[in-house]
């Protein structure tokens, strides 16, 4: 997959059939959309282009709002899109001066100028422009003026991705990592710098990697203790996209066998010091420092609730019976 990020140096798309959308999650209703892409993309021997906006829209059109935690960051979106077999990846930087342009300037000067399309899908109720004034039906115009066909995305496939994205969300965000992976299609993941603690994990022989998550507009799952499986990706923050996109050969498919089995915490700590939340994660079978790293952590199971332990002694205890608890679950799935 090919991914563009500056507007004036697309390249010649072939017969290209396009779709437009954030795609966060990249979840199991997205895919449905996806297979309508490739399929149609076959047909007439095109290829297919998924066109994407970031920042998300909302974020500069709705400035102010509560904002939305997201489920992938764009270099996570990036690679299970390119998982996914799509051809093209077009990032719009989607700015004021983008969404100032009205309707029919945003067909002529930017689909039809930087794609000419062979044809465009999208939802009955896809809105575009300044003030979303363009619609599907504006669009089937254009296309049968400047020679584009239009398809329209099922309106059951439509409210499925919206349901999923919310749905994904309300149970991350109450630990429920069962429902959000069954909709999700694959496993939550999450990545984070290691950084330093107050060194008093290996003091009672559990030391914890703490993990700082780049994008603070990465959705956080609620406190609680899970079942994960982790990899070491790389050397630091992820600092720009094409690093990410080169390390892909080596990262897909998304959980290696190279993957060490572990459990975190997401919580406060209230045995230890009670206020800040914090992201932790003892690696099973491991000995390594592994200090400024980036660590991709897949959240498999949950386990339980944070608790107030009444020392050290307690806690050191439930941690053993936590990490059985998540070598039963992470065993009962080979
Ligand atoms: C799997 C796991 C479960 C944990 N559960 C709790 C808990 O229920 N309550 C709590 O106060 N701290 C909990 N902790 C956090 C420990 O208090 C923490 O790992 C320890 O204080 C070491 O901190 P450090 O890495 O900053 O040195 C848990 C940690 C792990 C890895
Ligand atoms: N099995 C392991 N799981 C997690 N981290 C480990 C493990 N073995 C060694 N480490 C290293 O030890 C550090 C965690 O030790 P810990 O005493 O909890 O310190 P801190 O409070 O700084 O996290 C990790 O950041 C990592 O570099």
């Amino acid at each position: 997959m090919l991914v563009h990020r500056d507007l004036a140096h697309l390249p010649h798309f072939r017969n290209a059939v396009v779709t437009i959308g954030t795609f966060d999650g990249v979840h199991a209703g997205h895919r449905k959309i996806i297979e309508q892409l490739k399929s149609e993309a076959e047909k007439v021997h095109g290829e297919t282009v998924i066109i994407t906006f970031h920042p998300h829209p909302r974020k500069v059109v709705r400035e102010g709002q509560l904002a939305v935690p997201i489920l992938t960051t764009l270099p996570e979106k990036i690679t299970l899109l390119q998982s996914l077999g799509i051809d093209h990846l077009v990032v719009i930087p989607f700015d004021a001066a983008f969404s100032n342009q009205g309707a029919e300037e945003y067909i002529q000067h930017f689909l039809w100028e930087k794609f000419h399309p062979h044809t465009v899908i999208i939802g009955y109720d896809h809105k575009f422009g300044k003030g979303r004034c363009g619609d599907y039906h504006l669009l089937e115009k254009y296309g049968k003026q400047l020679g584009f066909e239009v398809k329209e995305i099922p309106e059951h496939v439509l409210n499925e991705v919206i349901i999923s994205s919310t749905r994904i969300r309300e149970a991350l965000l109450k630990s429920d990592v069962a429902a959000a992976n069954k909709f999700l299609s694959y496993t939550y993941f999450f990545e984070g710098l290691v950084v330093m603690g107050n060194q008093l994990g290996r003091t009672i022989g559990y030391p914890t990697a703490n993990l700082e998550i780049a994008d603070k507009e990465k959705l956080i799952p609620g406190n609680g203790v899970y079942a994960v499986e982790a990899e070491v990706v790389r050397n630091g923050h992820v600092s720009d996209v094409s690093s990410v996109v080169s390390d892909l050969g080596t990262n897909l498919p998304l959980t290696t066998p190279h993957s060490l089995k572990g459990m975190m915490n997401i919580g406060v700590r209230p045995t230890v010091d009670g206020t800040k939340r914090t992201i932790e994660v003892n690696l099973f079978d491991f000995d390594k420092d592994i200090y400024g790293q980036t660590l991709r952590v897949f959240i498999k199971h949950y386990i339980r609730g944070e608790v107030k332990f009444s020392g050290l002694d307690a806690l050191k205890a439930q941690l053993a019976a936590d990490k059985q608890q998540a070598l039963k679950l992470l065993n009962s799935e080979e």
